[in-house]
């Protein structure tokens, strides 16, 4: 891990209410796949290339239209106001100031359009599918029309993962506060909760259902296996995130870096493949880059920054990895994202 993130995740830690540091924190059951996750990348080694004039390294990347500084971007992550008074929008500021983009939570603490009018540059809407459809499709809808560039959709969580850390599946979020992006859209009188809860019988036809929705291009998140991304793809997604959800759902799920290979082989050719999930430096990144991903997300550092310096500090820890990215590809004798390509790494064990 970086040193700077290292810092911030103390600071954090300080910084943070107890039970929102440890909302933060964890996994899933035993917290296996949540401990595996940065270990996981360097199960990998570098076969760097020489003498290839690396004064340049570019690290522009383009993904479904957004043109951004860094294959960097912010994960979608729930309340972001636990973190900092200003929740979501010192987020989109931060990133927006670093050229990367960042994916708003359905569970965002702070309005979706007070979040796009804070943003300096693009932002992606995370949703999430709830019981009421309606609820969904409502906010999808806000979200197109506040400006966001797609739709992801997550779909590793049928049921929030079971967190033994902070006693189930949240902290005690006050129901506006859980709601803020929710309430209006809830029958006067609904139990809203209920109705903003999971959907757990979600099937491929909710891709194309909020592509049509919301006119926007649908990345499904939280995929593991290349014949599930395939699936994905087939049913009219536009790009897929390789991810465990930090840990937070199926503990035991194979990390996201063991997985990205076999999702690269199925659908690479086809759409964008993001990943993310325990990416700490810029090695960290050069290595999904070389398995094929077009960008990489980033997690509890981006709440570990907000929560220690607020915007600011958002935009510091994207440019340190920027720049960490930028410095090791050099090493690694690339000039930019593309010029890797999957011969730069090797399994350092075959046997996980
Ligand atoms: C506090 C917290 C809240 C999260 N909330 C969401 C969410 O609302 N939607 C979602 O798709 N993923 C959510 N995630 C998962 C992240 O998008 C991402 O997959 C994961 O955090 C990446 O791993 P990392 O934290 O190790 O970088 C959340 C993760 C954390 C830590
Ligand atoms: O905490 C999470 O990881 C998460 O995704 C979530 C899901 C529903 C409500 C709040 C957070």
């Amino acid at each position: 891990m970086l040193a700077l993130l290292a810092d911030l995740r103390e600071r954090a830690r300080s910084a943070l209410r107890p039970d929102a540091w440890e909302y933060y924190e964890a996994g899933a059951g035993d917290e296996v796949t949540a401990g595996e996750a940065e270990a996981a990348w360097r199960d990998f080694r570098l076969r760097p290339r020489v003498l290839r004039d690396v004064s340049r390294v570019d690290l522009r990347t383009r993904a479904l239209g957004a043109d951004l500084a860094s294959p960097f971007a912010v994960a979608p992550m729930a309340f972001h106001a636990l973190a900092h008074p200003d929740g979501e929008c010192a987020t989109v500021r931060g990133a927006g100031d670093a050229g990367c983009l960042t994916v708003v939570s359905t569970r965002a603490s702070r309005p979706l359009e007070d979040v796009a009018a804070a943003a300096p540059g693009p932002w992606w809407f995370q949703a999430y599918v709830m019981r009421d459809r309606g609820l969904t499709e409502a906010l999808v809808q806000r979200a197109a029309a506040a400006g966001a560039g797609a739709v992801v959709l997550t779909v590793d969580t049928p049921h929030v993962g079971r967190k033994q850390r902070v006693g189930g599946v949240r902290i005690g979020i006050p129901d506006d506060e859980y709601l803020v992006n929710l309430a209006r859209h809830l029958v006067p009188g609904a139990v809203g909760r209920e109705a903003a809860e999971q959907d757990p019988s979600l099937t491929p036809d909710v891709i194309g259902r909020l592509a049509e929705v919301g006119g926007l291009p649908v990345v499904v998140k939280g995929v593991l296996r290349g014949d599930e991304a395939l699936r994905c793809v087939q049913a009219g997604a536009a790009g897929v995130v390789v991810s465990t959800h930090g840990g937070r759902q199926l503990d035991r799920a194979l990390p996201s870096a063991h997985a990205l290979a076999d999702v690269v082989a199925a659908v690479g050719d086809r759409v964008p493949v993001l990943v993310d999930g325990g990416v700490r430096s810029g090695t960290d990144a050069l290595v999904a880059l070389a398995l094929g991903a077009t960008a990489v997300l980033v997690g509890r550092p981006v709440l570990w920054a907000l929560a220690a310096g607020g915007a600011v500090a958002v935009t510091e820890v994207l440019e340190e990895l920027a720049a960490d990215l930028r410095h090791v590809l050099a090493l690694a004798g690339a000039t930019s994202p593309a010029d890797l390509d999957p011969a730069v790494v090797v399994p350092r064990r075959v046997d996980r």
